[in-house]
C-alpha cells in the first residue's frame, strides 16, 4: 500500500475511532455505540463474533455466485465492531495499525518457527 493510501486509511479509521469515543456515555436511545457501550463487554463480542461469521458465509457464498461485494460489507461491520471494541479496552486503530507496521516484512512462518517451545 503507498504511503499516501497508508495515511487516508489511518484518518478514515481515526475520524470514526473519535466518533465512537465521543459516544461513551451518550444517550443509547439514539446512538448505535452507546447503546453497545452501556450494554458492556458480553454484547460487544457478541457482534464481533456475529460479524465473523457474517464474513465467512459471506465469502463462501460470494465463491458460489462470483460476486463479491457481500464481502466488503461485512468485513466494514466486523471492522466497525472492531473499533467499538477497541474503544472499551481504551485501545486506538492506530495502535493497531502500529503493529501492523512492526510485523511489516516478517514472515509469518519465521516469526512462528522463532517462537519459544
Ligand atoms: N460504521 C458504522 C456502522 N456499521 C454498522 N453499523 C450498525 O451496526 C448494527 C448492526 O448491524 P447488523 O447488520 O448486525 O444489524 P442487526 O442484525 O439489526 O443488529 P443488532 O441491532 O441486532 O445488533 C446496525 O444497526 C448498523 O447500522 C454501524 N453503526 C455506526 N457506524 C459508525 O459509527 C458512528 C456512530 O454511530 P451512532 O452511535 O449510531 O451515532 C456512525 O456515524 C458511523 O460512522
Amino acid at each position: 500500500m503507498s504511503i499516501e493510501a497508508n495515511e487516508a486509511a489511518g484518518t478514515i479509521l481515526d475520524r470514526v475511532a473519535a466518533t465512537i469515543e465521543s459516544r461513551k456515555g451518550a444517550d443509547p436511545a439514539t446512538s448505535y455505540v452507546a447503546k453497545l457501550f452501556s450494554k458492556g463487554d458480553d454484547a460487544i463480542l457478541k457482534k464481533i463474533g456475529e460479524e465473523a461469521t457474517e464474513t465467512v458465509m459471506a465469502a463462501k457464498d460470494a465463491r458460489v455466485t462470483g460476486d463479491g461485494a457481500k464481502v466488503l460489507y461485512e468485513v466494514a461491520d466486523l471492522w466497525f465492531h472492531s473499533l467499538v471494541l477497541l474503544a472499551q479496552f481504551d485501545l486506538s486503530p492506530q495502535q493497531v495499525l502500529d503493529e501492523l507496521a512492526r510485523r511489516e516484512g516478517m514472515s509469518g512462518i519465521a516469526e512462528k518457527a522463532a517462537r519459544p517451545e
